[in-house]
């Protein structure tokens, strides 16, 4: 069996005093698209960067198809990372796009104009157009698309985006999705994504892990943020419309906990006693397969999401808008 492309064991961030990031064991499989969602704060840049080896971790182990990856170390060459912030050099695009592969030692003009010119087509930008515009004449979106060109020239095994939408239009943000997707289809890329872009998101991902508080969570989970009132080893989080969630308190002292509810212990109740939090559905998507639909419910400031089948759905009506009564755990996690 292969390796995967990535093995994370035991590895701890500190910036200072603070652990920005601790993951006991990680894989990344080859060739897999995974969004990585989480609050600002949460560890998603510290992540992509120890992923890309250019920042080295505090402890533990990063493993690169099965042999330990050093940070900066030649195999770092496969890994292009487009950080949140990119900036480009202070010469005309295809300058830009061409520095990266000349480091590479491509010096062949015919070659070096094929490959610019094969990365500017796939971010959309018009070789002819854009190749001798200086640096300071882009708007802020095609400087982001240049900034990815220079990456997708390279050709990269695994494509670490951060933020890639975070400052441009919704225009360049489809062509930087489309380039992403286009990048995976012909080289098999392993893509992993930082974003707050829900919807940019949407049926980019094969995966998407959660961030919070510098920890991990690889399967499909949701959060409910406080303030909760701990009376008697229950935790009750009030909401304005009268209703209450109660769960069993955190058993140790967590500032501000947030509790950790799996998607797949969230049911809707179709009894016609209406028991359960009422809340209404927000969106339903096809994303899953062509039996479940991901469906996503929302009261004031919480936000569930999980799967469903899609004749439940059709049966029972379950259409953005409408009301329906969700079941949760009394048992949860908390951070
Ligand atoms: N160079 C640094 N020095 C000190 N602290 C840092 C540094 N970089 C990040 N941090 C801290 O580490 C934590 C994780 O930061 P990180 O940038 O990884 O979060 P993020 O999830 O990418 O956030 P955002 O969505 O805002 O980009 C934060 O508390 C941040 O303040």
């Amino acid at each position: 069996m292969l390796s995967p492309i990535f093995e994370v064991k035991n590895l701890v961030h500190s910036y200072g005093a603070q652990i920005a990031l601790k993951v006991d064991h990680l894989t990344v499989e080859k060739g897999e698209i995974i969004a990585l969602v989480g609050p600002n704060g949460a560890g998603k840049s510290t992540l992509l960067k120890i992923l890309g080896l250019v920042e080295k971790p505090t402890s533990g182990e990063i493993f690169f198809k099965g042999k330990p990856a050093r940070p900066f170390s030649q195999v770092s060459r496969k890994i292009s990372l487009l950080p949140q912030q990119p900036f480009l050099l202070k010469r005309n695009v295809f300058d830009n796009v061409a520095y990266g592969l000349k480091i590479r030692k491509i010096r062949d003009k015919q070659i070096l104009r094929e490959k610019v010119y094969k990365a500017l087509e796939l971010v959309g930008l018009s070789p002819e157009e854009f190749a001798r515009r200086p640096w300071y004449a882009l708007s802020g979106g095609e400087t982001q698309r240049v900034a990815l060109a220079c990456r997708l020239a390279l050709e990269p095994e695994v494509l670490l985006l951060d933020e890639p939408t975070a400052s441009v239009d919704v225009y360049s943000a489809q062509l930087i999705k489309r380039a992403v997707l286009k990048a995976h289809n012909l080289w098999n890329t392993t893509v992993l994504i930082a974003s707050h872009d829900y919807a940019w998101l949407d049926e980019v991902p094969h995966k998407t892990w959660h961030i919070f508080k510098g920890h991990i969570f690889t399967d499909e989970i949701n959060f409910i943020w406080g303030p909760w009132q701990i009376v008697d080893g229950k935790a009750i989080k009030q909401f304005r419309d009268g209703q209450k969630l109660v769960f069993n308190a955190p058993y140790k002292n967590i500032d501000n906990p947030v509790a950790i509810i799996e998607s797949a212990k969230i049911n809707i109740t179709f009894s016609p006693k209406k028991v359960g939090l009422k809340m209404i559905i927000k969106q339903v998507n096809s994303e899953i397969n062509f039996r479940e639909l991901k469906i996503v419910v929302s009261l004031e400031d919480i936000s569930l999401n999980f799967k469903i089948d899609e004749d439940l759905v059709k049966k029972y009506e379950l259409w953005p808008g409408n009301p329906v009564y969700i079941e949760l755990p009394g048992q949860v996690d908390w951070i």
